[in-house]
């Protein structure tokens, strides 16, 4: 008789690589699943290894096509039909956050409805990172861990050594990230005022601050189009910035993203491996947060806190 759960972790085919990373650092290898694809484009998972009383460990961000969080979906109930004991859907992108409110009437809130879905099908934790909006954890009434990329942006941004170091949120979406950074490297911030009429473009910018020969870094949880990015960056040059690069967790990259970052001002673009990128250009580098995901799923299965995880430690440990 297995007494003691096993830790299973699986890969949904939108984070091969990043589950291979994890895995790599938690000392495992990937479960064997194998997700079909049928003519008509549905998807049917198969565990091909028993999780029956295992913990078992999903990974997949939701980025776009729908067709990721359709195949976590199902993955999530595979496992629960073949008996696992406790099933984490781990989001390390979670999509449709950006339907986090009814901003108008007659919308969706895409946000809610997709913690209704995974809790539906039978997750009974979920391990995200960076929310477009922190206040989707209360969209769950499961535990949530809610991961911080600070971990891994604030050692990058220590060994840039800049001298006169100044943040930038470049809407009003990011100014807490912002202000959280900006203080633990006891520098300055700035905030831009960004307003849109229509989604995917902006209707004005303006910054609230002063920026003059300062090494300015934008802070944000998304860059999609990267209208935003190109925007706040032109903007915080012209007001005299001596240099403005942008640290971003998740790159969604749509549309003409990858012209307008080239295009840009940016000195460089630093994701994270929350999403795979589908294109290349010379500007953007990218941190991995596999260590982030193995110790909150090692810590998820042994039962204990994440909180060493987080930037508050990281100030106490300075
Ligand atoms: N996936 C999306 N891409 C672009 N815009 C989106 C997406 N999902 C929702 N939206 C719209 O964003 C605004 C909210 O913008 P705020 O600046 O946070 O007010 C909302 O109208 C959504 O329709
Ligand atoms: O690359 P882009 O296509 O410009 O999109 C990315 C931006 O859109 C979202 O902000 P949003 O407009 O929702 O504002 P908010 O953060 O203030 O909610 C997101 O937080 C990024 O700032
Ligand atoms: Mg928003
Ligand atoms: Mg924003």
């Amino acid at each position: 008789m297995q007494l003691q759960p096993s830790a299973k972790i699986f890969s949904g085919t939108g984070s091969q690589k990043l589950t291979q990373q994890i895995c790599d650092r938690y000392g495992c290898k990937p479960g064997e699943i194998q997700i079909q694809k049928f003519s008509d484009g549905e998807i049917l998972p198969i565990f091909n290894e028993s999780v029956r009383g295992d913990v078992v460990f999903l990974v997949q961000s939701t980025y776009s096509p729908s067709d990721n969080l359709m195949e976590l979906l199902l993955m999530i109930d595979a496992a629960r039909r073949a008996s696992a004991w406790k099933i984490v859907a781990v989001l390390p992108y979670y999509g449709y956050a950006r339907q986090d409110r009814k901003d108008k009437p007659r919308v969706a809130i895409g946000s809610k409805l997709v913690a209704n879905m995974l809790v539906a099908a039978g997750a009974d934790r979920v391990i995200t990172m960076d929310l477009h909006a922190p206040q989707i954890q209360g969209f769950f009434d499961i535990p949530m861990d809610h991961l911080d990329s600070s971990a891994v942006f604030i050692p990058y941004i220590a060994q840039l050594k800049l001298e006169n170091l100044t943040f930038a949120a470049p809407d009003v979406g990011a100014t807490n990230r912002i202000r959280e950074i900006a203080s633990y490297f006891n520098a300055h911030m700035v905030i831009c005022d960004k307003h849109r009429k229509r989604a995917n473009e902006i209707a004005s910018m303006q910054v609230i601050g002063d920026v003059m020969d300062r090494d300015v870094i934008i802070i944000d949880d998304i860059c999609d189009t990267a209208g935003t990015l190109a925007k706040s960056a032109a903007l915080l040059k012209e007001k005299g910035a001596r240099s403005v690069r942008a640290l971003v967790t998740h790159p969604v990259l749509s549309g003409k993203a990858y012209e307008n970052i080239e295009a840009s001002v940016l000195e460089e673009l630093v994701v994270c491996d929350t999403i795979p990128l589908r294109g290349e250009s010379s500007k953007i580098k990218v941190l991995s947060v596999a260590e982030l995901f193995a110790v909150a799923i090692r810590n998820a299965y042994e039962n204990k806190s994440i909180n060493n995880l987080f930037i508050h430690s990281q100030r106490r440990n300075k």
